[in-house]
């Protein structure tokens, strides 16, 4: 069967304007809060060798990856489904003997195996930050207040922090449950189902379900269920965290939340904004494993910028038509002053179907 021409793989789509200006105007607004802070840019490439991906990946994003046949190297190559994951190959190889803690940026397309009813794109921009070499109380601060101060510098107003604990039931249960029990506990909790939970005999864990909610009642529902002390380094922390977040968001917790985090380990958060349906990003602390087998700790951000395109999109700046024969200079000076210009090739350009909304008449910028 031939394929309509034009037609992409299910999945992919054109960016046309004014959508396309759109994301690359939101993915700079995100960056340069970013630079602010520190953060040194770098671009991994689109493609590398499967084993140095996906070695790195956990289970689920590992299925996510699409896969190809090389043919000038006759090895398997993969398409990132996540950058982070090759920013902790750059730090842990060419960047390793850099100064720590080492603040490092991205931006760029991820791609993903499979798309879903709920995210039909599987090319998706990813823009974000690693601080390598610190999980610690002050890495996750920063990194979740620079995630806050970039996503408002796009322009959303009312932003939603929900933090989490990833390894939390691990840290609980490590010694008294066995494994097997461990993941049945995880997935009855990730479906949030109490009546299950009661049937499988995990009814001590019930009181977990309920800490989730506003930060400051969540947390001293979590300070109850802290048997023998085990989470509270964990909860200090993300107390801290919250009251570093201060009034820049609002922030929940939701302490058994899994889902997006298959790799980050003591802390999590995902990113929510008013009006914007689904997370915007995600981050945490997780470990970067070295050539050597060496483990380095880690804590970052990845925003998923394509969701802020829901919100209306401003209009494009003032556009201005310059007839054939004004001189290149006038023109300039219009550009200086913040108009765009569209120049006449020939005497069948016309302003107003070109979507100018000004005409260049006696060296002035006329109204249409
Ligand atoms: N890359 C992760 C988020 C993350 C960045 N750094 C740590 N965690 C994701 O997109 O889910």
């Amino acid at each position: 069967m031939t394929i309509p021409h034009g037609l992409l793989p299910e999945g992919l789509r054109d960016r046309l304007p004014p959508e396309a200006a759109a994301q690359t105007r939101i993915a700079r607004a995100l960056l340069d809060t970013i630079a602010t802070h520190g953060y040194d840019l770098v671009s991994p490439p689109l493609v590398e060798f499967e084993e140095g991906l996906t070695g790195r990946l956990m289970e689920g994003r590992a299925k996510d990856t699409l896969r190809f046949v090389d043919p000038v190297s006759q090895r398997t190559l993969a398409l990132r489904p996540d950058i982070t994951i090759q920013i902790g190959r750059i730090a842990s190889t060419r960047l390793a003997s850099a100064p720590r803690p080492l603040r490092l940026a991205y931006g760029g397309p991820i791609l993903k195996l499979r798309a879903s009813q709920l995210a039909p794109a599987r090319e998706i921009m990813q823009v974000g930050a690693e601080l390598i070499g610190r999980d610690s109380v002050a890495a996750a601060c920063e990194i979740v207040q620079v995630a806050v101060e970039a996503l408002r510098a796009t322009g959303v107003e009312s932003v939603t922090v929900d933090l989490t604990l990833p390894d939390l039931v691990e840290t609980l249960a490590g010694r008294v449950l066995a494994v097997e029990d461990i993941a049945k506990l995880k997935t009855l909790l990730d479906m949030k189902d109490a009546g299950a939970l009661i049937a499988a005999g995990f009814s001590d864990w019930l009181p977990l379900m309920a800490t989730t909610g506003p930060v400051t009642e969540s947390i001293e529902k979590l300070r109850a269920f802290n048997h023998a002390g085990l989470l509270t380094s964990r909860i200090d922390g993300i107390a801290a965290v919250a009251e570093a977040i201060g009034d820049a968001a609002r922030v929940t917790i939701d302490p058994t939340e899994r889902h997006g985090f298959e790799y980050q380990s003591w802390f999590g958060f995902s990113l929510f904004a008013e009006n914007i349906s689904g997370e915007i990003g995600r981050g945490g602390s997780y470990v970067i494993v070295g050539p050597d087998g060496s483990e380095e700790p880690a804590t970052g951000f990845s925003l998923y910028p394509d969701a802020l395109l829901e919100s209306p999109i401003p209009a494009n700046a003032p556009t201005l038509f310059v007839p054939l024969g004004i001189p290149p200079v006038l023109a300039a000076q219009f550009r200086n002053e913040g108009y765009r210009t569209i120049a006449a090739l020939d005497a069948d350009c016309d302003a107003a179907k070109l979507g100018c909304s000004h005409r260049l008449t006696n060296g002035k910028a006329v109204l249409l």
